[in-house]
């Protein structure tokens, strides 16, 4: 055994933490494969995504429980293919083998019986230390400082900070033919640690002095109180270690394969900056995200609910901030589970070769839009097997429950709660009169083709980052990923997002109607 827990391992899996289904063992093993998916460069043929594209693109795609098994498989695949990759570079052959050959034989299991104490029988989602990412003895990186074990904790579902330690399960009864449904298990979702978080990530804004004050401040204070191991950005590695010599205990990375690890030496990850930093943070993480402090340093924040220097005065700032993080490294704290998009772009000049790219993961959007193009955009969307409609207008904006406050909302779309599980279906100027943005379901995949006969090009673009260019014939499939971004929630999550709309965005900010007294 390389020590790694298949069941739950620290990683917030949104298929687990959202859904009211029980454990059941199709999810058992869904979660077995996707816990190597984030140390692993993916490098699969996606032969079913190019199986989709043709059956969209002719028409005879099948029925939407075909889809959803579609997408099963190819997950489950792409984790066999990029394990046995993993296993063929780095040589680590015989502790691995076992579980690869499990993994390829769910692929054809039926779904078997349900063995509730597979996770920790308490009903709640149970994380487990992660002690080493790789095989002893493969080429792993050594770090003589890199903390090995990352914090266990658990989440536990209560109403309003109520916490009974239960996870309630949606529950639809059918008895005597009476549909009914019972108890909704999307509580405020509390995280407890089960011993102390030892490692914290810092993310911070670039090319600002209170921001990069303020991280020194708070690394050094961590480090001398709880002695918290801590990871930086190499940027502000750099930065701190030129500044002064008494930061070179600080750790960073130095590329993005140990990056990509980076998920199992992190316990907390804390950002200072605005709504992007969040993003960036995010964006570092193409798996499983650590839970985030986000502290407001920037100008809205809207995913950023602990404010300190609104009220600047630099003793007040460290006295707020001491004591957020002593609360969140201490005591239960509430999170927001928000989903992020897994997108992919399949070129039809490649629809037959090996596509060799990991998915983009985005926690706000994907837009496609017309770019520099002076021409409509032009682009057939369907939504699993079916044909939703085609935009003609500047584009089309995909959008989670999160990003719902960003370019959608601009674009005329709803703001939809984060926990809501729900995909944003938002046209950009459409040239219609009846194009109404949609909100569908968080299971579905959507996909966004530009068609042959379409006179420009569109662009793709992530979060407002690293735009794509999509030609005729292209396309873009995303699905709601199975990795969350956990964000640390000041109060909770509802009265956290209404304050962010009212204060933020100015939400319904209207004189009140005056009171002329009573009618007479
Ligand atoms: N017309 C528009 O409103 C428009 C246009 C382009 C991009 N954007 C948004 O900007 C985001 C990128 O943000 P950035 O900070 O890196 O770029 P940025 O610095 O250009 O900031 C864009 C603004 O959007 C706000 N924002 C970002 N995410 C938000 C969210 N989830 N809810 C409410 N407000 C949010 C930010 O606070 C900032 O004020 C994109 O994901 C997109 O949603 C909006
Ligand atoms: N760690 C980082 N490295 C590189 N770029 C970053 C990092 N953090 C944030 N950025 C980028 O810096 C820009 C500004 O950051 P951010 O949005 O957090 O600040 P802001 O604009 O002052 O705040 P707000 O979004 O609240 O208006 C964004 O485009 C973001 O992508």
């Amino acid at each position: 055994m390389d020590g790694r827990r298949l069941d739950c391992d620290g990683r917030v899996n949104l298929s687990v933490a959202t859904s009211d289904q029980t454990l059941d063992s199709s999810m058992e093993s869904e979660r077995a494969a996707y816990a190597f998916l984030p140390q692993t460069p993916i490098k699969s043929t996606d032969a079913h995504l190019v199986e989709f594209s043709e059956a969209m693109r002719e028409g005879k795609a099948a029925a939407q429980a075909e889809a959803a098994e579609w997408k099963r498989k190819y997950e489950l695949e792409k984790a066999v293919k990029a394990h046995r990759h993993n296993t063929v570079t780095k040589g680590c052959s015989n502790c691995d083998k076992e579980k690869l050959e499990q993994l390829a034989s769910q692929l054809t299991l039926e779904t078997t019986s349900v063995d509730p104490t597979s996770c920790c029988g308490n009903h709640e989602i149970c994380s487990r230390q992660i002690l080493q990412d790789e095989c002893p003895g493969t080429n792993k990186i050594s770090h003589d400082k890199i903390a090995a074990r990352k914090a266990p904790f658990k989440l536990s579902w209560g109403c309003n900070g109520d916490n009974n330690g239960q996870h309630k399960h949606d529950f639809v009864s059918f008895e005597k033919g009476d549909i009914t449904t019972a108890e909704r298990s999307n509580k405020q979702i509390l995280l407890k640690w089960e011993s102390p978080p030892q490692t914290v990530l810092f993310v911070t804004k670039p090319n600002s002095n209170s921001v990069h004050a303020l991280c020194a401040e708070m690394v050094r204070w961590l480090k001398e109180h709880n002695n918290i191991n801590i990871f930086v950005e190499p940027r502000v590695s750099k930065e701190l270690v030129t500044e002064d010599s008494y930061f070179n205990f600080i750790q960073t990375w130095d590329n993005d394969e140990e990056m990509k690890t980076l998920h199992t030496k992190v316990d907390l990850i804390v950002t200072l900056g605005g709504d992007g930093t969040v993003l960036w943070a995010a964006s570092l993480f193409k798996g499983p995200v650590p839970p985030v402090v986000a502290f407001s340093l920037g100008s809205l924040g809207f995913m950023t609910p602990f404010c300190i220097l609104n009220r600047w005065c630099w003793n007040l700032a460290s006295e707020l901030y001491r004591e957020c993080l002593d609360h969140v490294l201490k005591r239960p704290f509430g999170i927001t589970l928000r989903s992020r998009l897994q997108c992919h772009v399949i070129y039809d000049s490649a629809k037959n070769e090996v596509d060799t790219e990991e998915p983009i993961l985005v926690l706000n959007e994907v837009t496609i839009d017309r770019g520099m193009s002076s021409y409509l955009t032009y682009l057939e969307c369907y939504c699993d097997s079916s044909f939703v409609t085609r935009v003609q207008g500047d584009g089309l904006i995909i959008s989670t429950t999160s990003g719902s406050t960003a370019y959608s909302l601009a674009a005329g779309g709803s703001m939809v709660h984060p926990q809501v599980p729900g995909i944003l279906f938002t046209p950009i100027c459409p040239h219609s009169l009846s194009f109404r943005p949609l909100i569908l379901p968080e299971y579905v995949t959507l996909r966004v083709q530009v068609p042959i006969n379409s006179r420009g090009q569109a662009w793709a673009s992530f979060d407002g980052k690293g735009r794509k260019q999509l030609g005729p014939g292209d396309a873009l499939i995303c699905s709601i990923s199975p990795w969350p971004v956990p964000t640390a929630c000041l109060v909770d999550s509802t009265t956290d997002f209404l304050r962010s709309i009212h204060e933020g965005l100015h939400w319904n900010l209207r004189k009140s109607q005056s009171f002329d007294g009573p009618v007479a």
